[in-house]
């Protein structure tokens, strides 16, 4: 399903965060949002979430996405991996991933309508479907084990599978590499081509590597002072000379 944003503007007092912001992600893509310290890459996450209410149009299909809270806009099939986020750290990497799914159970596991039987049928296939994320995101040897005790890499893979948990259409990752070593960067690298690939999942991410940038991500938007200066290709943005000038210091 193709996320569209249409003329999305955002504003903090008197500082346009966002400014007639409009850009496309292809259904199954990776896409990055890029630019420099205040550009406006965390207000747009912001703004697809629900968490912002913003003018303009975001859509996930058909659906307008714009005045819906962000539980409403994560059940539709935005998820969104969050930077450091407090995972439950006393809790194991099954009891994590297994709250991800609260929305996809409607009253929760234990709901009075539901027979004992078939709620117990309704965890145990919520308790296999989170096992094979678990397994698909490198995290089947750590199911069972508290998420405080993990690697740093680790954690960062829970909270990826954490979001895949949540069955979305387009993936949200904040900065997913930042603070990582060479070989966690590959295997995060590898995990994201896969969710495209294996699971058709569109990824958006927002990410200052910019080497790993350009290698990952099938289209790139720029923003620069709240606006879009350029979008296409790797190749097509990595010559623009907007994006030289603005984010690259360059003075052609
Ligand atoms: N909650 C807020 N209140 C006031 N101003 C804000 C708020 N959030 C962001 N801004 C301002 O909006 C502009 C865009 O900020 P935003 O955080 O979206 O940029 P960014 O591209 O994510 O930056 P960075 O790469 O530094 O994280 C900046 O000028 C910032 O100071």
């Amino acid at each position: 399903m193709r996320l569209s944003l249409r003329e999305v503007s955002l504003n903090f007092g008197g500082v346009r965060a966002l400014d007639g912001v409009s850009f496309d992600v292809e259904p199954g893509s990776v896409h990055a949002v890029i630019g420099p310290n205040g550009a406006g890459k965390s207000s747009c996450f912001n703004a697809v979430c629900g968490i912002y209410a913003v003018g303009g149009s975001i859509r996930l299909g058909d659906r307008e996405l714009t005045g819906l809270p962000p539980h409403v806009v994560a059940g539709l099939g935005v998820a969104r991996a969050f930077q450091n986020i407090a995972l439950g750290g006393a809790d194991t990497v099954l009891d994590n991933l297994m709250v991800a799914r609260h929305h996809l159970t409607g009253a929760g596991f234990v709901s009075a309508g539901l027979g004992l039987r078939r709620v117990r049928r309704e965890e145990h296939r919520h308790r296999l479907r989170v096992t094979e994320i678990a397994e698909f995101s490198g995290l089947a040897d750590v199911l069972d084990t508290p998420v405080a005790e993990l690697s740093y890499g680790d954690r960062k893979r829970v909270e990826f599978a954490r979001a895949l948990a949540m069955e979305p259409r387009v993936l949200l990752l904040d900065e997913p590499v930042a603070g990582m070593t060479y070989h966690e960067k590959a295997a995060t690298v590898a995990l994201i081509r896969e969710t495209r690939e294996v699971l058709g999942v569109s990824v958006v991410l927002v990410e200052h590597d910019m080497p790993l940038v350009m290698g990952l991500a099938d289209r790139i938007t720029v923003l620069d002072f709240g606006r879009v200066i350029a979008d296409g290709p790797p190749a097509h943005v990595r010559e623009h000379p907007d994006v030289l000038r603005a984010y690259l210091g360059a003075h052609p």
